[in-house]
Formats: C-alpha cells, sequence, structure tokens
C-alpha cells in the first residue's frame, strides 16, 4: 500500500542502498504531520540519523519510530534550548511543521499571529545551530512564514537564499490526484505546473502545460477550485479536529527525498517550492513557487513560467497581488515580528 503511494523517482530512490550520511530534523515531529513525516522519513535509507523535537512528546515519537528496523538512527529531544540546539547540530534538512492548524471558517492568514513567532523562534535557533541546512517550512501560512525565516536567518548574516524552501509539494500532488480522478488515468503519470503560493488565489495550477490542456469552461473552473482550495476540503471533512497531515506528511517526505537525491548527484530532480525568485519580483513577490531543479547546494534553476493562456493569466494577476500582501505582512506587520529577533539579538549581546 505505501509503495503504491510512492512516485516513480522516489521508488526508484527506495530501492537504492544509499551511501550518504544526512542527518534529517523535524521540528514539530508529534504533531498530525510531524509524526507521519518523521515515520516516512524512516523509511527513506537516504536519511542515516533523524532527529526529532517538539515541544512535547519529541522523545515518545522517537522511540516508537526507532523500532522500524530501518538502519537510521533516531532520538528524541525535550523541549527547551538545548534540546533544539542537539536536534539541529550537524542537520543536512530540517523540516518545519510546528504551529496551529487551521479549523473551519479560518484562512491560513488567520494562522498569522500565532504561527509566525513559532517559526521566527524556531528559525532563529536554526540560523545558529544548522546555519548551513536546507530549511523546509511547512507551517503556514507558507507565503509568510518563508519570507519571516529569510528575515531572521539575514539577521544573523547566514541567510542562503538557495537553502530556504516552503513546501507547496502538496498542491501538486493534488493537481495530480485531482486531474486523474477527472480523466480517468494513473495519477503517476500526470504532472501539473502549480505556481504562485500556498493559499487559495495565491494557487495557480497551469493546466494547459499538462497532458490535459483540452480541459476548459465549467470542468476547468471546478478542477481549478479544487485545487486552490483542496485545503479546505480536507479541513472541513476533519470538522475541527486540524487539517490534512497525511497528504502533506506524503508531500513533505517526497521534498526532502528530493533534496537528498540533488544532494547526492543525481541529476534533474525538480520540485515546485516557494523560493526566493527573480520571477515576479518586479510585482513586489520575492518569493513565488514554480518548478526548481535542485543540487548539491540547494536551489539550482528556477525555471521559466512557460507560456500562459489567457485564462492562466487571468488567474495570476490576482494570485500576485494577494501573494505580494502575504510577503509584504511578514515583515510589515504593525506589531513587526521582526522585533523579536532584534530583541532576542539585543540581549545576546
Ligand atoms: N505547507 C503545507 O502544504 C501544509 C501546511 N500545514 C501546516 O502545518 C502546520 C502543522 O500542522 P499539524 O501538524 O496538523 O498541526 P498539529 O497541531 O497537529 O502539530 C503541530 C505540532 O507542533 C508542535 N509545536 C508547536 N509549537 C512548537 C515549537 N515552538 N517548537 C516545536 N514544536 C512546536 C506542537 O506541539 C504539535 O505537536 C500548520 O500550521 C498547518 O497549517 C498543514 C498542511 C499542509
Ligand atoms: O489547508 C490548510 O490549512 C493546510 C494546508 O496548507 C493544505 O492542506 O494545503
Amino acid at each position: 500500500m505505501f509503495r503504491s503511494a510512492l512516485s516513480t523517482a522516489q521508488r526508484r530512490c527506495f530501492s537504492i542502498s544509499a551511501q550518504q550520511n544526512s542527518k534529517v530534523t523535524v521540528l514539530g515531529a508529534a504533531g498530525g504531520i510531524g509524526q507521519p513525516l518523521s515515520l516516512l522519513l524512516k523509511l527513506n535509507p537516504r536519511v542515516t540519523e533523524l532527529a526529532l523535537y517538539d515541544i512535547r512528546g519529541g522523545p515518545g515519537v522517537a522511540a516508537d519510530i526507532s523500532h522500524v528496523n530501518t538502519k537510521s538512527k533516531v532520538t528524541g529531544y525535550n523541549s527547551g534550548p538545548e534540546g533544539l540546539k542537539a536536534a539541529l547540530e550537524g542537520a543536512e534538512i530540517v523540516l518545519i511543521p510546528a504551529g496551529v492548524p487551521r479549523k473551519p471558517g479560518m484562512t491560513r492568514d488567520d494562522l498569522f499571529n500565532t504561527n509566525a513567532s513559532i517559526v521566527r523562534d524556531l528559525a532563529k535557533a536554526a540560523a545558529d545551530h544548522a546555519p548551513n541546512a536546507n530549511i523546509l517550512v511547512i507551517a503556514n501560512p507558507v507565503n509568510s512564514t518563508v519570507p519571516i525565516t529569510a528575515e531572521v536567518f539575514k539577521s544573523k548574516g547566514v541567510y542562503n537564499p538557495k537553502r530556504l524552501f516552503g513546501v507547496t509539494t502538496l498542491d501538486v500532488v493534488r493537481a495530480s490526484r485531482f486531474i486523474s480522478e477527472l480523466k480517468g488515468t494513473n495519477p503517476a503519470n500526470e504532472e501539473v505546473t502549480v505556481i504562485g503560493g500556498h493559499s487559495g488565489v495565491t494557487i495557480v495550477p497551469l493546466l494547459s502545460q499538462s497532458n490535459h490542456p483540452d480541459i476548459s469552461g465549467e470542468a476547468r473552473n471546478i478542477l481549478v477550485n479544487r485545487i486552490q482550495f483542496g485545503g479546505d476540503e480536507v479541513v472541513k471533512a476533519k470538522d475541527g479536529a486540524g487539517s490534512a497531515t497525511l497528504s502533506m506528511a506524503y508531500a513533505g517526505s517526497r521534498m526532502a527525498d528530493a533534496l537528498l537525491r540533488a544532494a547526492a548527484g543525481e541529476k534533474g530532480v525538480i520540485e515546485p517550492t516557494f523560493v526566493q525568485s527573480p520571477l515576479y519580483a518586479d510585482k513586489k513577490c520575492d518569493f513565488f513557487s514554480s518548478k526548481v531543479e535542485l543540487g548539491p547546494e540547494g536551489v539550482k534553476t528556477i525555471h521559466p513560467i512557460g507560456k500562459l493562456n489567457d485564462y492562466e493569466k487571468g488567474l495570476l494577476a490576482p494570485a500576485l497581488e494577494d501573494l505580494a500582501k502575504n510577503i509584504a505582512k511578514a515583515s510589515l506587520t504593525p506589531n513587526s515580528i521582526l522585533w523579536g529577533v532584534l530583541f532576542a539579538n539585543f540581549e545576546e549581546i
């Protein structure tokens, strides 16, 4: 059952007996995403050490997962600066699913007040103890938590835009699945480019570049809406018990695996991800999700968007407008989130 959920590339990689020494750290490892994500990482032979940190429950989850009979060493860390430091030191990849999920009626942006400071503080620790790691931000609102992480790393003088990623993989996973349901095809053969950000109308699927450019009219409206609001579908179905966790764990594990394969020298590893990008910087969108080729240094090449049809141009305009606001909020919020960083730096002097 697990195998059937893997992409061809992932299946290929899981069968390789890898020689890499890769420590992967999960911050928020005891949560709805953190637990299945950690389990999937335990199944990845490229991961040799798994460090699981949470403000509660990290050691318990680690003890449980450590019994799975794959080779990697699993350690759980207690809450607090010492546990966080030990979890981060030597990490090649740091995944951050720590943060609260949505309840019905909320937007991802409604999570900003709570999650911005959680991500800020974890980013600060990552900048101190794992400044060269690839940082994969899962906590929402991704459109804002990624620029916040960039600002924290800048304030510490260790920002490398090639190593900071907002995880938008779930959008392409959904797009591939939903288009296959509509067309009765195998999702493994359906690749859909999704660009923009990770919330509502900022999610822009490019169906004209898929295997099914013919989808049009009401069918297209319904499909695009489902891809843009797939997260809401899960929030509604969970009825107050959170948002997507299992599909997100799969998506996060796929993104981490792509980086590990690229680090091992595999060529042509391409994943969509929300990174510092020149593509729409002139529209105040310094971060943008698009197809990115990964390499040993993280981001290798940000691919051009390609040709959009008029319908997609119509989706992109409001996406850029919203995205610019989400990005600006990361530094312009009245009770600036960055004051916390400046204050913390001041305290260290
Ligand atoms: N990027 C994406 O595509 C997706 C993002 N998400 C986001 O991921 C986040 C997590 O979602 P869930 O796992 O469902 O939530 P959850 O509430 O089940 O788990 C969050 C975990 O983070 C921990 N945590 C909170 N503050 C922490 C801190 N300072 N340090 C370490 N751990 C801390 C909690 O103890 C909890 O175990 C949410 O913000 C959600 O919106 C969810 C689905 C998809
Ligand atoms: O919808 C949410 O709040 C969680 C999320 O980002 C997703 O499922 O895409």
